[in-house]
């Protein structure tokens, strides 16, 4: 299968090099479809901190491409996949990267049934990042990076899940931001600032370059994925 926009096993040459380039993929026909149009599988990856929005902002988003686009929108968020594909693993850099390919992988066989795969995870690593671009482009797909950028400070002041507070006081180790490092996107295709952009505005910022670039799928009835 054709891997133009990824770079043969060593990561999505756009996320390393910040080019926007999306290439042929394939259809469910198995012949050679040009994925930049509307119509192929989609995954929009929001990567971020702790308590950055990620959930809070990828599910409404899901939500509303639920009901405006016609492929089947599935949700894989970090805590949940932490479950289940990824049960037992902690928060070393081998365990977040594998977490991270294994998340890129399930999305890539979600995009190579034509559906749109919603990620939300922290993701920190830009290698890994790149590694579930890759994955997803090799099958066919568009991969979206969505940097949900909230200043460290901020992320500390929500604390939804009192994560950071364990951490400051030293109950947690590896955790991201204290003693665990964000690596940002050097390019994304998408940045969220939520502090400047509530919940709202950020799925208008989000639907808004979806329709510019073309990557929605209205028309039609709601496949099967
Ligand atoms: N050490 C450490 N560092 C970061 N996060 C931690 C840690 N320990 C537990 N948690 C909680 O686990 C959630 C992150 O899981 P992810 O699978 O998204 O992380 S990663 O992509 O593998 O780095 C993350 O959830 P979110 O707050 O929703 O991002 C944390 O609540
Ligand atoms: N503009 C915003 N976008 C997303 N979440 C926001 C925003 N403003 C405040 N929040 C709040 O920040 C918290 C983020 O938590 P969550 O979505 O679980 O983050 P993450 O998944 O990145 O850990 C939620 O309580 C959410 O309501």
């Amino acid at each position: 299968m054709p891997s133009p926009a990824g770079s043969g096993g060593h990561g999505c040459q756009r996320q390393l090099k910040g080019r926007i380039t999306v290439g042929k993929g394939r259809s469910r026909a198995g012949q050679a479809a040009d994925v930049e149009g509307a119509g192929g599988g989609l995954a929009l990856w929001f990567t971020g901190l702790p308590g950055s929005g990620k959930s809070t902002l990828s599910r409404a988003v899901a939500r509303e491409l639920d009901v405006s686009d016609r492929r089947i929108v599935t949700i894989l968020d970090g805590d949940i996949v932490r479950q289940f594909l990824s049960q037992g693993a902690g928060f070393t850099r081998q365990d977040r990267y594998d977490n991270v390919c294994r998340i890129g992988y399930a999305a890539s066989l979600i995009v190579r049934h034509g559906g749109i795969a919603v990620v939300a995870a922290v993701s920190p690593y830009r290698d890994a990042r790149a590694r579930a671009c890759a994955l997803v482009e090799e099958a066919g797909g568009v991969f979206l990076e969505i940097h949900m950028d909230t200043p460290f400070t901020a992320c500390v002041a929500r604390d939804p899940k009192g994560h950071y507070a364990r951490a400051l006081d030293g109950d947690m180790e590896l955790f991201t931001g204290v003693d665990d490092p964000y690596e940002k996107p050097l390019a994304p295709d998408i940045r969220v600032r939520t502090e400047i952009e509530d919940v709202a505005a950020g799925v208008r910022h989000v639907m808004a370059i979806l329709q510019e670039r073309r990557f929605l799928y209205s028309a039609g009835h709601k496949t099967t994925g």
